[in-house]
Protein backbone atom coordinates (compact mmCIF):
# COMPACT_ATOMS: atom_id res chain seq x y z
CA UNK A 1 0.00 0.00 0.00
CA UNK A 2 1.69 3.57 -0.77
CA UNK A 3 1.58 6.67 1.29
CA UNK A 4 -1.69 8.73 0.04
CA UNK A 5 -1.74 13.08 0.45
CA UNK A 6 -4.39 14.09 1.95
CA UNK A 7 -4.60 17.61 0.51
CA UNK A 8 -5.17 20.65 2.35
CA UNK A 9 -3.43 23.86 2.35
CA UNK A 10 -0.12 24.06 3.01
CA UNK A 11 -0.40 20.79 4.99
CA UNK A 12 2.04 17.86 3.03
CA UNK A 13 0.25 14.87 5.29
CA UNK A 14 0.87 11.14 3.87
CA UNK A 15 -1.03 8.06 5.06
CA UNK A 16 -0.75 4.36 4.79
CA UNK A 17 -2.88 2.90 6.94
CA UNK A 18 -1.47 -0.61 5.94
CA UNK A 19 1.90 -0.20 6.19
CA UNK A 20 2.86 -2.95 8.75
CA UNK A 21 0.51 -6.11 8.45
CA UNK A 22 -1.86 -6.37 11.81
CA UNK A 23 0.21 -9.16 13.43
CA UNK A 24 3.43 -7.50 12.54
CA UNK A 25 1.99 -4.39 14.36
CA UNK A 26 1.04 -6.34 17.26
CA UNK A 27 4.22 -8.41 18.06
CA UNK A 28 5.87 -4.54 17.50
CA UNK A 29 3.62 -3.32 20.25
CA UNK A 30 4.62 -6.08 22.56
CA UNK A 31 8.00 -5.90 21.91
CA UNK A 32 8.46 -2.28 22.32
CA UNK A 33 6.45 -1.99 25.64
CA UNK A 34 8.29 -4.55 27.87
CA UNK A 35 11.94 -3.34 26.69
CA UNK A 36 12.18 -0.04 26.05
CA UNK A 37 13.26 1.96 29.27
CA UNK A 38 10.02 4.04 29.67
CA UNK A 39 10.01 7.41 31.34
CA UNK A 40 7.64 9.71 32.44
CA UNK A 41 9.38 13.16 31.91
CA UNK A 42 8.68 16.50 33.13
CA UNK A 43 8.34 19.64 31.34
CA UNK A 44 8.70 23.35 32.08
CA UNK A 45 5.15 24.90 31.34
CA UNK A 46 5.07 28.86 32.16
CA UNK A 47 7.66 27.99 34.49
CA UNK A 48 6.61 25.40 36.47
CA UNK A 49 7.39 21.21 36.00
CA UNK A 50 4.91 19.54 35.22
CA UNK A 51 4.75 15.70 34.42
CA UNK A 52 3.86 15.03 30.68
CA UNK A 53 0.76 13.22 30.40
CA UNK A 54 2.62 9.87 28.36
CA UNK A 55 5.67 7.73 28.74
CA UNK A 56 8.91 8.72 26.15
CA UNK A 57 12.03 7.15 25.44
CA UNK A 58 14.35 8.90 22.54
CA UNK A 59 16.57 6.57 20.25
CA UNK A 60 19.42 8.10 17.82
CA UNK A 61 22.59 8.34 16.71
CA UNK A 62 24.66 9.63 19.48
CA UNK A 63 25.05 12.92 18.01
CA UNK A 64 21.41 13.41 17.47
CA UNK A 65 20.56 15.40 21.24
CA UNK A 66 17.16 17.14 20.91
CA UNK A 67 16.08 20.19 22.91
CA UNK A 68 12.30 19.80 23.40
CA UNK A 69 10.25 21.82 26.23
CA UNK A 70 13.48 22.96 28.11
CA UNK A 71 14.79 19.44 28.60
CA UNK A 72 17.73 17.93 26.50
CA UNK A 73 17.67 14.58 25.57
CA UNK A 74 20.76 12.01 24.73
CA UNK A 75 19.55 9.10 22.93
CA UNK A 76 20.08 5.58 23.62
CA UNK A 77 21.59 3.33 21.28
CA UNK A 78 19.99 1.65 18.21
CA UNK A 79 18.11 -1.50 18.83
CA UNK A 80 17.91 -4.32 16.20
CA UNK A 81 14.32 -3.19 15.85
CA UNK A 82 14.53 0.16 16.17
CA UNK A 83 17.33 0.23 13.18
CA UNK A 84 15.21 -2.26 11.05
CA UNK A 85 12.45 -0.23 11.18
CA UNK A 86 14.18 2.83 10.87
CA UNK A 87 15.32 1.35 7.25
CA UNK A 88 12.05 0.32 6.17
CA UNK A 89 10.70 3.82 6.69
CA UNK A 90 13.47 5.79 5.11
CA UNK A 91 12.73 3.18 2.11
CA UNK A 92 9.10 4.22 2.45
CA UNK A 93 9.66 8.27 2.62
CA UNK A 94 13.35 8.43 0.38
CA UNK A 95 14.87 10.38 3.88
CA UNK A 96 17.42 9.61 6.10
CA UNK A 97 16.48 9.71 9.61
CA UNK A 98 18.93 9.68 12.99
CA UNK A 99 16.71 9.64 15.86
CA UNK A 100 13.41 8.13 17.15
CA UNK A 101 11.08 9.57 19.64
CA UNK A 102 8.62 7.10 21.51
CA UNK A 103 5.53 7.85 22.93
CA UNK A 104 3.72 5.54 25.22
CA UNK A 105 -0.04 6.06 25.64
CA UNK A 106 -0.81 3.99 28.45
CA UNK A 107 -4.90 5.26 28.70
CA UNK A 108 -7.47 7.16 27.02
CA UNK A 109 -5.92 9.95 29.89
CA UNK A 110 -2.53 9.91 28.17
CA UNK A 111 -2.00 12.90 25.46
CA UNK A 112 0.17 14.99 23.36
CA UNK A 113 -1.21 18.61 23.51
CA UNK A 114 -1.51 21.03 20.26
CA UNK A 115 1.86 21.77 18.87
CA UNK A 116 4.03 21.80 16.14
CA UNK A 117 7.74 19.56 15.44
CA UNK A 118 9.71 22.92 14.67
CA UNK A 119 12.26 23.13 16.74
CA UNK A 120 15.33 24.86 15.21
CA UNK A 121 17.33 21.64 14.93
CA UNK A 122 14.83 19.87 12.93
CA UNK A 123 15.24 22.60 10.09
CA UNK A 124 13.25 24.51 8.12
CA UNK A 125 11.11 21.75 6.59
CA UNK A 126 11.22 18.53 8.49
CA UNK A 127 10.09 15.27 7.17
CA UNK A 128 8.53 13.10 10.62
CA UNK A 129 7.57 10.13 9.73
CA UNK A 130 5.17 8.85 12.96
CA UNK A 131 4.15 4.70 13.38
CA UNK A 132 1.13 3.68 15.41
CA UNK A 133 1.24 0.44 17.02
CA UNK A 134 -1.60 -0.49 19.39
CA UNK A 135 -4.85 1.16 20.22
CA UNK A 136 -6.61 3.18 17.63
CA UNK A 137 -6.28 6.79 18.90
CA UNK A 138 -7.51 10.93 17.55
CA UNK A 139 -5.00 12.51 15.60
CA UNK A 140 -6.29 15.80 15.11
CA UNK A 141 -4.78 18.97 13.00
CA UNK A 142 -5.26 22.23 12.91
CA UNK A 143 -3.70 25.15 11.18
CA UNK A 144 -1.67 27.87 13.15
CA UNK A 145 -3.92 30.78 15.15
CA UNK A 146 -1.99 33.27 12.59
CA UNK A 147 -1.81 31.01 9.40
CA UNK A 148 -3.91 32.93 7.39
CA UNK A 149 -5.39 29.35 6.13
CA UNK A 150 -8.67 29.05 5.50
CA UNK A 151 -9.06 25.22 6.56
CA UNK A 152 -10.67 23.01 8.74
CA UNK A 153 -9.55 20.76 11.64
CA UNK A 154 -8.63 17.81 10.17
CA UNK A 155 -9.27 14.13 12.38
CA UNK A 156 -7.85 10.92 11.79
CA UNK A 157 -8.32 7.96 13.16
CA UNK A 158 -5.26 5.97 13.55
CA UNK A 159 -5.00 2.38 13.74
CA UNK A 160 -1.95 0.00 14.69
CA UNK A 161 0.41 -0.75 11.70
CA UNK A 162 -0.45 3.03 9.96
CA UNK A 163 2.57 5.10 8.50
CA UNK A 164 1.75 8.92 8.54
CA UNK A 165 4.70 11.44 7.50
CA UNK A 166 4.35 15.21 7.63
CA UNK A 167 6.97 17.06 5.28
CA UNK A 168 7.51 20.29 3.48
CA UNK A 169 5.52 23.43 5.03
CA UNK A 170 3.33 21.46 7.20
CA UNK A 171 5.51 21.92 10.76
CA UNK A 172 5.45 26.31 9.97
CA UNK A 173 1.39 26.54 9.03
CA UNK A 174 0.31 23.65 11.01
CA UNK A 175 -0.29 22.26 14.67
CA UNK A 176 -1.06 18.68 15.60
CA UNK A 177 -2.34 17.03 19.00
CA UNK A 178 -3.54 13.70 20.14
CA UNK A 179 -6.61 14.88 22.88
CA UNK A 180 -7.31 13.08 25.69
CA UNK A 181 -10.63 10.38 25.27
CA UNK A 182 -12.87 9.47 27.81
CA UNK A 183 -13.51 5.98 25.77
CA UNK A 184 -11.88 3.04 27.07
CA UNK A 185 -9.23 2.55 24.90
CA UNK A 186 -5.82 0.47 25.85
CA UNK A 187 -2.61 1.38 25.18
CA UNK A 188 -0.97 3.12 22.32
CA UNK A 189 2.61 3.23 20.98
CA UNK A 190 4.01 6.03 18.50
CA UNK A 191 7.26 6.25 17.10
CA UNK A 192 8.25 9.47 15.47
CA UNK A 193 11.21 8.63 12.86
CA UNK A 194 13.31 12.68 12.78
CA UNK A 195 16.17 13.83 11.35
CA UNK A 196 18.10 15.97 14.08
CA UNK A 197 20.55 18.57 12.45
CA UNK A 198 24.30 19.23 14.02
CA UNK A 199 24.08 21.95 16.60
O1 LIG B 1 1.36 10.16 18.92
C1 LIG B 1 1.24 10.75 17.84
O2 LIG B 1 0.57 10.30 16.91
C2 LIG B 1 1.87 12.09 17.64
C3 LIG B 1 3.21 12.25 18.29
C4 LIG B 1 3.78 13.60 18.03
O3 LIG B 1 3.16 14.49 17.53
C5 LIG B 1 5.18 13.87 18.41
O4 LIG B 1 5.85 12.97 18.97
O5 LIG B 1 5.65 14.99 18.15
FE1 LIG C 1 4.44 16.10 16.89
Amino acid sequence: MPLTLLSRPQAEVWLDENFLPAATAARLFEELQNAVPWRQESITLFGKPRLQPRLAAWYGDATAHYRYSGLTLVPLPWTPTLQQLRRQIEGACSTSFNSVLLNLYRSGQDSMGWHADDEPELGPQPVIASLSLGATRRFRLKPKPRAGIEAEPVSLDIASGSLLVMRGLMQQHWLHAVPKTALPVGPRLNLTFRHIMAG
